[in-house]
């Protein structure tokens, strides 16, 4: 029927001119041939320049039409090497070729479109090269249960359709081609102008998540990472809202998942390879995946877009799209998401540099104050630091090693100026957590309402005041230890807190939400007896067992006598050295002086008589002045037994010795509080309380 077949081509040739739409062209032109020759299957596949990989660019079977470049149903891939299949046998016909499906499947066992092609009681197979300008781009194929009857015309005929179809083929890949380069094109633009502009991470990753759903919807964009030592995080995620805009997901949502479905650390090897999960293939991986079957039962996801965003010895990132449709993605999407990869991996890098100079900033800033605070407190102390190898000094260092590389709580208990700060910066100093920071918190020394933030630290605008962020001194021991100085002083309501951290290991800033974790290792210290605090009232039963995990007791120098002269000894050539002096001799009757005082001020004081000895010694002696004298005016003692002064009368003539020393003067640099190392305002009460008034008694 020449007329027929004339008006079918010329039917074709202006449908090709003329139709916009390529799936309208596409449907006509397999309706059209079906009424001349009446096939049950036809596909058309394109090939590559090389012929290397064949790829389905349309197909129509039993009625399931597959429409130009559209993903199958199925999520199978449409694209793949021709190496193996038959279509190495078709690239080279030059002609239209009928063969038998089962003489086919004879020479290809392996290839399933056949053996399922004859269960369907398919027998025929009729391959059209399709060819533009000479060049294969790629063939028609047709499959019929009947063998179709070709007249020699027919043939011709359907070599001249496959010429058209050829043309039409090549023209919708120049037109898609032209339409995607300008998609990429203008989404690389906003993009560009996006990282140029915006250093929030937010609001960037908002922005690409915007662009990218200009052009491929989704109702889902994240961006996760991987670090090599920890699990999966979002670095960015965003749900698309019923207004088209992207809304930030919670970052802890997750956390009230079974187990299962938390474990991201599954779904890693997912998304570390491109590609496009739809259909019935992201059905199968959901069944196998717990979070996929999650997001797809409680948020509706049917599809799944991956594009990993390999950065070299970066941590492993990769871009994530989700939606509600069950073919929301193609091969083709995946390919255009692939081009922006190196920005999205460039704006990541970014964000991240921008983040961590921040955090190292603040960091910086932290440990400036913190080191401002500690400076003259900071020296290392080791076992070696401690001068006096007196029996029960003996004990201490042998519970102090013994204690010292664990993580238990130690309370060290004794007077002061026993030497517990000593003993505490041992502890730290002979763990394994020297490396750490040793952070000191005096809890005598702030007032009540600032512990606390000292302590655990404060949100911005917690409290009036709380200009920024504060971390506290929990947070910046973690992995370190914590001292707690004076801990008998904290106030009760700050112990209950205290208590907390203890036994939870957690804590939250003031005016936060957010639970913080701490690993550190607590040495308290006091020098009140702590079981009377708590039989008193004052201190928390509960805390005292916590903090009384090992105890360490200093015995006050007057116990250990024989420590005193070997730490004179110490004092003296340090203080020698530290301030160019020359050595100078030590009187008996002085020496002997030293031995009888009752240091109530312990090596401290010790530490300081000797220090003042140094400093204002010009002869040949060290001068103790006005020591020698306080200390002969008190009656001679035998050195064991015998009546002891009361701790009232030792207490009165050391404040007299001092206030001899200073001429009277009780504040200032030069006067006996500094001396004694306690407040003017408490030296005054001890004064007043003892009698001793400094005009009468002084002089
Ligand atoms: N055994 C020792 N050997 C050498 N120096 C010591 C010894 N004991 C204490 N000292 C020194 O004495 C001074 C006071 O010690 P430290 O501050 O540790 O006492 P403390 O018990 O913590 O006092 P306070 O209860 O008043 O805080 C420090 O300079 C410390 O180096």
């Amino acid at each position: 029927m020449p007329d027929q077949d004339d008006s079918l081509l010329l039917y074709l040739n202006d449908a090709i001119a003329t139709t916009r739409n390529k799936e309208d062209l596409f449907r006509s032109m397999t309706e059209k041939l079906r009424l001349i020759f009446p096939f049950d299957a036809i596909t058309i596949l394109t090939l590559d320049a090389e012929h290397q990989y064949r790829r389905v660019f349309l197909r129509d079977y039993l009625g399931e039409v597959l429409l130009p470049n559209q993903t199958r149903a199925g999520g199978k891939p449409t694209r793949g090497p021709i190496e193996g299949t038959p279509v190495e046998l078709f690239v080279h016909q030059t002609h239209l070729r009928q063969y038998d499906l089962e003489e086919l499947l004879k020479a290809y066992p392996q290839y399933q479109p056949f053996g399922a092609l004859l269960e369907r009681g398919m027998r025929y197979f009729i391959v059209v090269p399709l060819r533009t300008s000479g060049q294969l781009i790629g063939l028609l194929s047709l499959v019929s249960r009947r063998q179709p009857e070709f007249s020699p015309t027919d043939v011709d005929l359907l070599e001249k359709i496959g010429s058209l179809v050829a043309v039409a083929v090549t023209n919708t890949l120049a037109f898609e081609d032209i339409a995607r380069r300008e998609q990429e094109k203008s989404m690389q633009l906003a993009l560009n102008n996006a990282l140029l502009s915006i250093k929030e991470r937010g609001e960037l990753f908002r922005t690409i998540a915007t662009e990218i759903n200009h052009v491929v919807p989704c109702d889902y964009f994240g961006v996760r990472v991987r670090k090599t030592s920890s699990p999966v995080r979002a670095l960015a995620e965003f749900n698309k809202q019923p207004d088209g805009t992207f809304a930030a997901l919670d970052e802890n949502r997750y956390d009230d998942l079974p187990h299962p479905v938390q474990n991201k650390e599954a779904v890693v090897e997912l998304f570390s390879r491109p590609a496009v999960y739809v259909g019935t293939d992201f059905e199968a991986l959901s069944r196998q995946y717990a979070l996929l079957r999650y997001i797809r039962e409680e948020r509706g996801t049917q599809s799944l877009l991956c594009a990993p965003l390999d950065t070299n010895g970066e941590p492993a990132a990769a871009l994530i799209l989700a939606s509600h449709q069950p073919l929301a993605f193609t091969e083709e999407n995946l390919e255009l998401i692939q081009t922006l990869v190196p920005q999205i991996r460039l704006a990541i890098q970014n964000v991240l540099a921008f983040e961590q100079i921040d955090a190292l900033r603040a960091q910086l800033e932290r440990e400036r104050t913190y080191l401002i605070d500690e400076i003259n407190t900071s020296a290392a102390a080791r076992l070696d630091d401690f001068v006096g190898g007196s029996a029960v000094m003996q004990q201490v260092y042998t519970r102090l090693s013994q204690v010292a590389p664990t993580d238990t709580t130690v309370l060290i208990t004794g007077e002061t100026g026993t030497g517990k700060e000593l003993v505490a910066r041992a502890l730290h100093n002979l763990s394994p957590r020297k490396e750490r920071a040793l952070i000191k918190i005096n809890c005598a020394a702030l007032p009540a309402q600032l512990i606390e933030s000292e302590l655990f630290g404060h949100e911005k605008g917690a409290f009036t005041g709380a200009h920024d962020r504060r971390i506290g001194k929990f947070e910046l021991a973690d992995g370190g230890t914590i001292f707690l100085d004076e801990v008998g002083e904290l106030p009760l309501d700050l112990q209950a807190k205290l208590l907390r951290v203890l036994q939870e290991k957690e804590f939250e800033r003031i005016g936060g939400r957010r639970v913080i974790q701490t690993d550190v290792r607590v040495i308290a210290a006091t020098n009140r007896v702590l079981e009377d605090e708590v039989a008193a009232g004052h201190f928390r039963a509960d805390l005292y067992y916590r903090l009384n995990v090992f105890p360490i007791k200093l015995p006050p120098l007057r116990e250990r006598p024989e420590d005193i002269e070997p730490l004179m000894r110490h004092f003296l050539e340090r203080f020698t050295k530290q301030m160019g002096k020359p050595v100078r001799g030590l009187r008996e009757r002085d020496l002997k002086a030293l031995r009888q005082y009752g240091w109530p001020g312990n090596v401290r004081e010790l530490e300081h008589v000797l220090e003042q000895a140094v400093i204002v010694s010009q002869g040949p002696f060290l001068e103790f002045a006005g020591f020698s004298a306080a200390a002969q005016a008190a009656p001679e003692k035998p050195e064991t037994g015998g009546p002891l002064k009361t701790l009232k009368d030792q207490e009165r003539d050391h404040i007299l010795a001092a206030l001899r020393r200073t001429s009277g003067r009780v504040s200032g640099p030069n006067g006996a509080a500094v001396l004694l190392d306690i407040n003017p305002k408490t030296l005054e009460a001890r004064m007043k309380k003892l009698g001793i008034q400094r005009t009468v008694e002084v002089k």
